[in-house]
C-alpha cells in the first residue's frame, strides 16, 4: 500500500540507520537550493529499502549524506546507533571505513589494480590484514574466482560491478549504499547484481539502501521510499514492479504539476 507522509518510530537497538531531520542545502548563484529538506526515516538491521524519486528530488544527496560522503547542513545521520558527525575527517573516514559500503553506477574500481586488489583495497587502506582465503571467498561469491588478477578494463560492465560489490562487502559493512547500480548494466547483468545485493541482505543480514530509477529493481526491496523536492512522501511495502511504476508516474504527474504552478 502506498502511504503518505513518514513517521521516524522511536530509536531502537536493531536500527542499522536512521536520519534525524537531516537537510542539504547549496548555495547557488539563483539562490539556496534546498536539495533535503527534514528527512527522517530508520531502517532496521538486514533491511534492504530501494528509494525513488523524480529527477533532482533530492536521492543522491540522501544516499551521499547517508553513507557520510558529504555532510548534512543540519540533522543528525546514526550508523548502528552511533552518531556520524562532530569529529575530524579523518575520524569520519575511519566510521565510514568500519561501518558502510558503497557501490557505485560507474563502478569506481582503480584501472591499474587488479580485481583482487581492487577488491581487498578497503582492508589496506583502513590498515587491516589481508585475509586472502576471505577475500578470494567473497569474489567467488559474485562469480569472479576465475579473474582474481584481471584488470578491471579486461572485464565487462557487470562483472566490474560484481568487483565493486564484492569490494563493499569484504570489510563486513553494517550499510551497503548502492547509487544506480543496475544503471549503466544489461537486463541480465542488471539482474545478476540485483541477486548478490539481495543475498547480502537475506545471507549476511546487510542493510542496504539503493537509489534506482527502474521500478523492476526497486521491487526487490522489502520496501521503497520515494522522495519529492527533498522530502520524503511516501512509502510502497512489498513492493512490485508495476505498484512502484505506478507511484512513480503519480510522483511525477505532481511534481510536472507544481512546476507549471510555479511557471517554470
Ligand atoms: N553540489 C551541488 N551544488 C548545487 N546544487 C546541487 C549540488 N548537488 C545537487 N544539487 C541540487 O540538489 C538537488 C538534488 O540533487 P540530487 O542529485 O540529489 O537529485 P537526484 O534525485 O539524485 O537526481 P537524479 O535522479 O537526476 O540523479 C537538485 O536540484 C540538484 O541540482
Amino acid at each position: 500500500m502506498f502511504q503518505q507522509g513518514m513517521v521516524t518510530p522511536p530509536l531502537a537497538s536493531g536500527q542499522a540507520l536512521r536520519l534525524d531531520a537531516v537537510t542539504r542545502h547549496y548555495e547557488s548563484p539563483g539562490g539556496t537550493v534546498r536539495a533535503l529538506n527534514g528527512v527522517s526515516l530508520a531502517l532496521d538491521g538486514g533491511s534492504f529499502t530501494a528509494v525513488m524519486g523524480p529527477s533532482g528530488s533530492g536521492k543522491s544527496t540522501l544516499l551521499q549524506c547517508a553513507a557520510g560522503l558529504d555532510t548534512p547542513t543540519s540533522g543528525r545521520v546514526l550508523v548502528d546507533g552511533v552518531e556520524m558527525s562532530g569529529g575530524t575527517e579523518a575520524e569520519l573516514t575511519r566510521f565510514r571505513r568500519n561501518r558502510i559500503g558503497f557501490v557505485f553506477q560507474h563502478f569506481n574500481l582503480l584501472p591499474t589494480l587488479t580485481v583482487l586488489q581492487n577488491a581487498t583495497l578497503p582492508l589496506r587502506l583502513a590498515g587491516k590484514r589481508v585475509d586472502r582465503t576471505q577475500a578470494v571467498e567473497v569474489l567467488t561469491r559474485v562469480g569472479l574466482a576465475d579473474r582474481l588478477d584481471h584488470l578491471p578494463a579486461q572485464l565487462s560492465g557487470g562483472q566490474q560491478q560484481r568487483v565493486a560489490i564484492a569490494r563493499a562487502l569484504v570489510a563486513g559493512p553494517r550499510v551497503v549504499f548502492a547509487d544506480e547500480p543496475t544503471g549503466a548494466l544489461d537486463t541480465r547483468s542488471a539482474r545478476q547484481v540485483l541477486a548478490l545485493l539481495q543475498e547480502a541482505v537475506r545471507i549476511d543480514g546487510r542493510t542496504l539502501v539503493m537509489v534506482t530509477h527502474d521500478p523492476v529493481a526497486a521491487a526487490h526491496a522489502d520496501q521503497v521510499l520515494f522522495l519529492a523536492d527533498g522530502r520524503l512522501v511516501g512509502r510502497l511495502a512489498e513492493p512490485t514492479a508495476a505498484a512502484v511504476a505506478d507511484a512513480m508516474t503519480r510522483l511525477t504527474d505532481q511534481a510536472a504539476r507544481g512546476r507549471v504552478a510555479e511557471g517554470v
